[in-house]
């Protein structure tokens, strides 16, 4: 029978460890640990947590067994005493016993005490399940305003919406684990994987600890945990995330010690049946320098891609934004909108925003379409994607019914005079190109016939409505062209 203190068999065991594992797993696992009591040979030590406990168990369960039987003798029992949150102001222990397991085969004490680097006992089940231990408050990260409700349906974002809400009713008990989502930018994937967030925290409230984060934060969160030492913090933090969240994983490119991190990670929360959410601007195989082993546990799950709106989701999104934002447009505005912004959904919210700032700012109540045209005109602009000479050229003969060539050949016969003096015009609205490039790509003519050739065109377009009228119909087809 021991006649010590549970503060002196402590004080033995802490000895016997410090000698056995680095100075920072010491400091970092055992330092706050505190004896509570040693009675029937049994030390009682209370740790911080479930999860310190678990990771006590996992990684230095042999280690403090062989400690044990040398301050103790062989049948020294450990027992802890787990400190509950309850609430935010109250907390109480519960205790469990370390079990009684034989050590690893082929171990003697020394090897068994060198620290879970050296050590692997391999998967240890935990036999202590103890009910009602709350989850650290972790700081989930979450937008409130993604969510499901305000994310519009559409054909371009079907699938990836409804594996988005099962996952979020049944997080990691289903089969899209990893869920990656993927698509260009501004179509929405921080607001879907938020969503998933937000709804999973809906429903399960603090049982589960959900966690959103960029691959650049987490890559920065890494960097300086190596910097401070507390690279195993670290991760314990991570394998306590029930969801776990991550945005725009095409970050990790290159970033090998990141990925290898995240590769841990990712196994001990896809073994523990913890969700994995990931997004990226890319399909799994096309994001660069990214280890295969992660590419192919990318694809594990369900991959599902984001696709540019079609004009229907982008009117409906439109209307919804416009509403959620206080400002009422007429169906004249929103399809001219609609039909204009094509390319993200992020460029439609921009030109919501735009017509509101300039409704406050002038105190009009009401948004004509031709006052829409005028304050997005820049906008529109920016938004057109570039067009080629050589398609303007394709345009311009095409509606003339000739043959491309002819407009860069010396003909002077009056039909492709007209056809080469429109296309010239129509280069000078459309591109960048200087009077000199214009020139050569008509069969190097030089600056002074382009001149010529804009402003007899647009002379003609005053004095002509007839050719007004062509030119204006040749501008729009090339305008749609660019949108
Ligand atoms: N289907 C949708 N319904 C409503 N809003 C949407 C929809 N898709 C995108 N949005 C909105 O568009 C904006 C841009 O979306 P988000 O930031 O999620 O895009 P992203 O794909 O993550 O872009 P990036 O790759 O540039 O980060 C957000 O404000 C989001 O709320």
């Amino acid at each position: 029978m021991s006649t010590l203190s549970a503060e002196a068999a402590w004080e033995q065991c802490l000895d016997i460890i410090q000698d056995n594992i680095s100075y920072q797993k010491y400091k970092s696992w055992f330092e706050p640990i505190d004896p509570v009591k040693l009675e029937d040979n049994t030390l009682t030590i209370e740790v911080p947590s479930q999860f310190w406990y678990e990771w006590l168990e996992e990684h230095y369960y042999g280690m403090l067994r062989s400690t044990l039987a040398k301050v103790l003798g062989e049948n020294g029992k450990l027992e802890y005493s787990v400190v509950l949150e309850k609430s935010d102001n109250e907390t109480n222990n519960r205790s469990v016993r370390l079990p009684q397991r034989p050590m690893p085969p082929d171990s003697n004490q020394n090897e068994n005490m060198s620290g879970y680097s050296e050590y692997s006992p391999g998967k240890i089940e935990n036999p202590f399940v103890i009910p009602g231990i709350r989850k650290a408050k972790i700081d989930s990260n979450l937008n409130n305003n993604y969510v499901f409700d305000r994310y519009i349906e559409g054909d371009c974002n079907r699938l990836a919406r409804s594996a988005a809400m099962a996952i979020a009713e049944n997080p990691g008990s289903n089969s899209f684990n990893p869920f990656f989502i993927y698509g260009g930018t501004g179509l929405g994937k921080t607001h879907l994987i938020q969503s998933i967030g937000n709804k999973a925290k809906q429903e399960y409230g603090n049982e589960l600890a959900v966690l959103y984060i960029s691959s650049e934060s987490f890559t920065n969160e890494f960097v300086q945990a190596i910097r401070n030492n507390r690279a195993s913090e670290f991760t314990m933090f991570y394998r306590q995330i029930d969801v776990l969240i991550v945005d725009d994983i095409q970050f990790f490119s290159g970033k090998e010690k990141t990925q290898e991190e995240f590769f841990h990670i990712f196994n001990a929360l896809h073994q523990d049946g913890k969700q994995i959410v990931l997004s990226s601007d890319r399909a799994p195989r096309e994001i660069p320098d990214i280890e295969e082993r992660l590419i192919s546990r990318f694809s594990w799950g369900l991959s599902a891609d984001l696709q540019i709106p079609e004009y229907e989701t982008r009117y409906a999104i439109l209307e919804r934004k416009a509403n959620d934002n206080g400002i009422e447009l007429s169906p004249d505005v929103l399809e001219f909108i609609a039909h204009n912004f094509k390319s993200n959904v992020r460029d439609l919210e921009g030109a919501i925003i735009k017509l509101l700032a300039f409704a406050s700012l002038q105190h009009v109540d009401e948004i004509e379409p031709q006052m829409a045209k005028q304050v997005l005109k820049d906008m529109i602009k920016e938004s057109h994607t570039s067009i080629s000479i050589e398609q303007i050229q394709n345009y311009v003969c095409d509606y003339f019914g000739i043959d491309t060539n002819k407009v860069r050949e010396k003909t002077r016969k009056q039909e492709i005079v007209e056809a080469r003096q429109i296309a010239m015009y129509l280069s000078k609205q459309f591109t960048d190109s200087s009077l000199k490039t214009i020139g050569l790509h008509f069969g190097g003519r030089d600056h002074s016939t382009v001149i010529h050739a804009i402003s007899t065109v647009e002379e003609r377009m005053q004095t002509t409505a007839k050719h007004k009228r062509m030119v204006d119909e040749l501008y729009q087809k090339i305008e749609m062209a660019t949108l």
